[in-house]
């Protein structure tokens, strides 16, 4: 039985708080042969997010979303566009599932009522706190509104990709496809066999 905690005498300073906050956390971490260091550890996040990916088993088509991230161009990948599931940041109080259907009908225009919960995961637990809670949803070709392309109030602009299941999962090899949930969830669906 452990006489002494691993982790004590935590402290946190906020470095940035731009849109997410940076923050330095200092601890004591024990090893297990006793000896103690004093270690300071950078932990980024906003609020939690949720992410979906939409098939149509009658088609067996999915929706999927592209857009610039930063991150990635500045990691000198494909100028910085992305293909990925429709996602975004838990408003203050939202549910993961409100928040979802309300991302899906803002982002690329499709009004659903029924979602699935698949996992909830941290993508970079070494540097990041947000947890994403990953969901499917089928939707139907009347499902769609007049919406959809992200929020001009948040200087957003998606364009909205309708794809054959099997072209999606080429996409992963030929590594057009990058996003971790997005790759996550395309697997979900296969090994699923929800478009069978
Ligand atoms: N990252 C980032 N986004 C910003 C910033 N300022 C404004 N934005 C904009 O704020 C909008 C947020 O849109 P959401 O749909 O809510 O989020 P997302 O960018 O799609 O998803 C990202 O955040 C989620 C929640 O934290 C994550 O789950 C997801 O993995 C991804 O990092 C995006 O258009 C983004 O460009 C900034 O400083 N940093
Ligand atoms: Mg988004």
């Amino acid at each position: 039985m452990e006489t002494k905690k691993k982790i004590s005498n935590i402290t946190s300073k906020v470095a940035s708080n731009f849109w997410g906050k940076l923050e330095h956390v200092n601890f004591d971490f024990t090893f297990k042969n006793g000896k103690s260091v004093n270690l300071t550890h950078e932990v980024y996040g906003k609020s939690d997010g949720v992410a979906i990916l939409l098939y149509n088993p009658k088609t067996k088509k999915v929706i999927l979303s592209k857009q610039f991230r930063m991150p990635v161009f500045v990691a000198g990948v494909d100028n910085g566009f992305s293909i990925e599931v429709v996602g975004g940041a838990l408003d203050e109080n939202e549910t993961a599932k409100t928040c979802v259907i309300r991302e899906t009908e803002e982002e690329v225009g499709y009004r659903i009522s029924e979602v699935k919960k698949v996992s909830t995961v941290f993508l970079s637990p070494g540097i990041v706190k947000e947890r994403v809670h990953l969901f499917v949803g089928k939707y139907k070709d009347s499902d769609k509104t007049e919406n959809g392309g992200g929020l001009e109030d948040e200087n957003e602009e998606i364009e909205v990709i309708e794809t054959n299941f099997s072209d999606a999962l080429k996409m992963i090899e030929t590594e057009e496809i990058i996003d971790a949930r997005t790759i996550l969830l395309l697997q979900y669906l296969q090994i699923n066999k929800l478009l069978k």
